[in-house]
């Protein structure tokens, strides 16, 4: 997969995507991150990249050229065509089903916009959809690319060492994560439940339904509503609840 960022910022977008899982899929060419600064592709002699807003107000505006010269460039740089997303707080909520969605796509763009925002013309002819990481406003979207790069890369096949891991992720199957343990069994701040050392790995797995279906149904219950529920679910669920009201 393939993933070209425009960005003011293009070395905090690369070195956020060098890192980690990502940075792994990287080199083993599962994806490929590429940026592109449109401050490259400003012809005036300043290089100019934004406007005052017509209309007046505060804050500057990015404008149409040289964005659109900068896409034209990206475009061309590679034969698949780019889904082109615009991250702000406009955006429809992202959440992991649409990260499962984008994961499967062969090439995606991800423009980021800085000041007050990109020129509204701008937006309407190039962008394809427009997302938000969440109901607040950061200072650019290179942050929100950030995270849509690391969400993304990392469902890429080969990019996990335990392809488990992201089945058994939060939201994967629209329920919170379990509690995780590790060493040692026996602390001052707690004990590993008995359970995780059992070996029984059909019992392991139902305390960890369990788990989820509890933190899911008292953190999150808005999740919860959207889940269907098998018979065995239904059941573990109505003991963890029963066992919280103790
Ligand atoms: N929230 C968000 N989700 O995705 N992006 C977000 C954001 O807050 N982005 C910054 C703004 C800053 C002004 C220009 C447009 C982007």
């Amino acid at each position: 997969m393939r993933i070209d960022v425009v960005s003011l910022f293009p070395d905090f977008v690369r070195q956020c995507a060098a890192v980690g899982v990502v940075g792994r899929a990287q080199q083993r060419e599962l994806l490929q991150v590429e940026a592109w600064n449109p401050r490259d592709y400003a012809i005036d002699r300043h290089r100019s990249v934004d406007s005052s807003s017509y209309g007046g107000g505060p804050g500057m505006v990015m404008m149409i050229e040289p964005l659109r010269t900068t896409l034209a460039a990206m475009r061309a740089a590679a034969p698949e065509a780019v889904h082109l997303i615009y991250l702000s707080p406009q955006g429809t909520r992202l959440t992991q089903g649409r990260v499962e969605a984008l994961a499967k796509l062969p090439r995606i763009g991800l423009l980021c916009g800085r000041y007050e925002g990109v020129d509204e013309r701008l937006l309407a002819h190039e962008v394809d959809e427009e997302l938000s990481i969440g109901d607040y406003v950061l200072s650019g979207g290179e942050l929100a690319a950030a995270v849509i790069i690391d969400a993304v890369g990392r469902l890429q096949d080969g990019a996990l060492n335990d392809a488990q891991s992201a089945e058994q992720d939060s939201f994967s199957d629209g329920l919170l994560d379990c509690p995780h343990y590790g060493k040692p069994v026996h602390h001052a701040l707690g004990d590993v439940p008995e359970v995780l050392l059992s070996g029984d790995h059909a019992a392991i797995a139902r305390w960890r339904l369990k788990q989820s279906l509890g933190r899911t149904w008292l953190r999150r219950p808005d999740l919860l509503s959207q889940c269907w529920l098998d018979a065995e679910s239904r059941a573990l669920l109505e003991e963890f609840r029963r066992e919280h009201v103790r």
